[in-house]
């Protein structure tokens, strides 16, 4: 019986017998003579996550970072701390087309997150995600590099399983309006788990949860920026209806620290990342009203197709395989991001 975790394969992972050897690193991380760099690609780096991701590797200062994104829901303005950096490159790329590059992990984001987003054009959204991703395999494949995908626990659809543990195998829509979403992305991890067997290709999943904080574009559209925005401009915060579905909110920095923790260690997942914390819609509104804005009113608008009714990692997987845990709560991260936001709406510190 071959030893799985030094394989790298977990349960999950399926066929160990077909798996080939990964493909070798680049010759420079071998180098006898200088210690190189180690040289990090993050597609959809100038985006919410990848942005806080690319700060955390830059402060390393062990790594060369290259941000490849398109600017569809990312900006510049995101990383304008490294523009001009030695070790910090921003290529504007669409992953939908070939890249090629020297490097030694790839951290692939781009795909737009927020619901608004993804359904603005569903085709190019399933191409980011089908296409997006076998560039970046393939891209792996060629220069013998680690790939992590973000996928999201939008593979579950509305789940009838609660929490969601990564063996549940989700209840989605494969013809929704949400489906360029999270089916793209459940073809993505299909992708991920086929070079893997197929080509050895040397693999992490996350399955992220709902990742709020600082920097998140304030006309996003998810539910946290919307409350937040909402709050400080006066205007009356729309909770979609019912009201009483569920989701559970994960700080960035944790996260952050969630995915590398899963690129530099030896599990290929798919692991749920996220805060098992649960709570209502209208319970958010309740925080944001009661911690930012005692002003603030709510109001039910009408909901849109396919919303899931419910939603909570189980992180039992992370906790053991990677020794994560969130640290920050819902009450201790809302003020934060309020202060990034109040800046931003009024050029001046909160
Ligand atoms: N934030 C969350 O709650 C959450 C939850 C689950 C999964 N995720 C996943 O995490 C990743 C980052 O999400 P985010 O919240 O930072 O969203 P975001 O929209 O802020 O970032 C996505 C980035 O990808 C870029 N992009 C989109 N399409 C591209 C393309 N074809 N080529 C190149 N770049 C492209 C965008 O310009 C943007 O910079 C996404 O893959 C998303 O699916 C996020
Ligand atoms: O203004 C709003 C926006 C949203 N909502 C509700 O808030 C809940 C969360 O909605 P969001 O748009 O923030 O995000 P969703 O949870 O639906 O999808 C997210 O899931 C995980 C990631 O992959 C993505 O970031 C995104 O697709 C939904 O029930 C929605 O109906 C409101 O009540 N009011």
């Amino acid at each position: 019986m071959p030893d799985l975790e030094n394989l790298g394969f977990d349960d999950m992972a399926g066929n160990v017998d077909s798996a080939k050897a990964p493909p070798a690193p680049s010759p420079l991380r071998m180098s006898k003579f200088t210690t190189a760099k180690m040289r990090i690609l993050i597609t959809g780096g100038a985006g919410f996550i990848g942005s806080h991701l690319v700060d955390r590797l830059m402060e390393e200062g062990t790594n060369e970072v290259i941000v490849a994104d398109n600017f569809f829901s990312g900006s510049k303005e995101n990383l304008k701390k490294w523009i001009g950096h030695p070790d910090f490159e921003l290529i504007r790329h669409d992953v939908t087309e070939t890249l090629f590059v020297e490097v030694d992990q790839i951290y692939h984001l781009a795909c737009p997150a927020s619901p608004i987003f993804y359904k603005y054009n569903a085709v190019k959204t399933i191409k980011t995600n089908v296409i997006g991703t076998l560039n970046m395999l393939g891209l792996a494949k060629r220069v013998g590099a680690r790939i992590l995908l973000t996928s999201t626990s939008e593979v579950y659809g509305d789940p009838l399983e609660h929490p969601q543990t990564e063996e549940y195998w989700g209840n989605v829509n494969p013809i929704g309006v949400r489906s360029c979403y999270d089916e793209g992305k459940r073809v993505a991890e299909t992708l991920m788990f086929d070079y893997h067997r197929q080509h050895g290709v040397e693999i992490r999943v996350a399955r992220i949860f709902n990742t709020y904080g600082p920097r998140m574009n304030i006309d996003d559209g998810r539910v946290v920026s919307n409350f937040i925005a909402q709050a400080l401009r006066g205007e009356t915060m729309t909770v979609q209806a019912p009201g009483t579905q569920t989701r559970s909110f994960c700080y960035v920095s944790d996260m952050v620290d969630g995915l590398y923790r899963l690129m530099n260690g030896d599990h290929t997942g798919p692991i749920n990342i996220g805060n098992p914390g649960e709570f209502t819609m209208l319970e958010l509104a309740g925080l944001v009203k009661e911690l930012i804005e005692p002003s603030a009113e709510t109001k039910i608008v009408e909901n849109t197709p396919d919303d899931p009714r419910k939603r909570k990692p189980d992180i039992t997987k992370a906790t053991k395989l990677l020794g994560w845990d969130p640290k920050v709560t819902l009450r201790e991260g809302l003020p934060l991001m309020a202060a990034d936001f109040k800046e931003r709406l009024t050029g001046l510190k909160a």
